[in-house]
């Protein structure tokens, strides 16, 4: 059995409409499914505005489902995620890009990360200290911690008191939104090595989202390709970097940096090429109905759930 199935979800956000103009709505997320399965990485990707945030906003119930389904370990929460205090509000956890936005300012580190102990296990408070400083501990944390505020620590410490307390209850599920898109690299590289470890002694999976594959190389095992709400591709980590099929795909591995500069003038001239094949893609798809997905086909490159043998391709 999976442990997460996203069914044709769609979110659909209404607009303003004028005195006599019909109601219109923006199609954020428009028609995805995707099956994960427990102990794996996946990756959401795209340029900004395509969707991402709204997906994992919508699983842990932050935002109105318009259609679909999300199914846990088998069962149909679509209807229970938006409650408080829901199980699946403890099966799935969220980590955002800004924890010093996303951490309460007037809070202690400790109340903090104990607030989910609080909502959902009756430990006595030794059993709460006792769990709190373990998972200070696995974030890289001293104990002094626990009475100091989020303005006294560095963007990388607020990450991992984010990660910290989002995995206090042990969900089975993460959904990390650009967790590190505003950090230094070696900052980066020191908060995703966190997430790692934890990952291996809790056996749980993540929903990485971010818009740069560079980043998502590292953490993830299979890739989903966003565009305009949408998934143009979808496949494993290998296949995606060394044989994207779509031309989006391939527009967004040719953004990632190429610091080897014996191959940098190599990379120019690639990414003058895909950049003049993506053009005319868009003009051509503009063209047709607008819907970059249509340029192939997902039967053609990926079924939507589960690995697609080389022969689909
Ligand atoms: N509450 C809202 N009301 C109306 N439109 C919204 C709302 N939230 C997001 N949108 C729109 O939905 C689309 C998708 O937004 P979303 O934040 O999911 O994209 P994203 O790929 O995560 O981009 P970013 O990385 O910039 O957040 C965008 O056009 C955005 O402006």
């Amino acid at each position: 059995m999976g442990l997460l199935e996203i069914k044709d979800l769609k979110v659909h956000y209404p607009l303003k409409s004028g005195f006599l103009s019909s109601k219109k709505s923006l199609a954020a997320v428009d028609g995805i499914s995707l099956a994960l399965e427990e102990g794996k990485n996946y990756g959401l990707v795209g340029e900004s505005g395509s969707g991402k945030s709204t997906v994992g906003r919508a699983i842990v119930g932050l935002e109105r489902i318009t259609a679909g389904q999300i199914i846990y370990e088998g069962t149909d929460v679509t209807a229970a995620i938006g409650k408080r205090k829901s199980a699946h509000k403890r099966n799935v956890q969220m980590i955002f890009q800004d924890s010093g936005a996303s951490l309460n300012p007037k809070k202690q580190i400790g109340q903090i990360i104990s607030e989910p102990l609080h909502n959902f296990e009756q430990l006595s408070q030794q059993e709460e200290k006792k769990r709190v400083l373990e998972l200070l501990e696995m974030v890289g944390l001293p104990e002094d911690a626990l009475r100091k505020y989020p303005h006294e620590f560095t963007g990388g410490q607020m990450q991992r008191i984010a990660l910290a307390r989002a995995v206090a209850l042990r969900p089975k599920f993460v959904i990390a939104d650009e967790p590190v898109s505003v950090l230094d690299l070696s900052v980066q590289a020191q908060v995703l090595n966190y997430m790692k470890r934890i990952q291996e002694q809790y056996k749980l999976s993540y929903l990485f989202i971010s818009h740069d594959l560079g980043v998502v190389k590292q953490m993830c095992d299979e890739l989903a390709i966003m565009y305009r709400g949408r998934f143009v591709e979808y496949g494993d980590r290998q296949d995606i970097y060394l044989n994207p099929q779509h031309i989006y795909t391939k527009r967004l591995l040719s953004a990632i940096p190429n610091l080897d500069p014996e191959n940098r003038e190599l990379h120019k001239r690639l990414r003058r090429e895909i950049e003049s094949e993506y053009k005319q893609s868009m003009e051509s798809y503009l063209a047709k109905d607008g819907r970059v997905g249509d340029l192939i086909p997902l039967s053609e490159t990926h079924r939507i759930a589960g690995k697609p043998s080389k022969g689909e391709r």
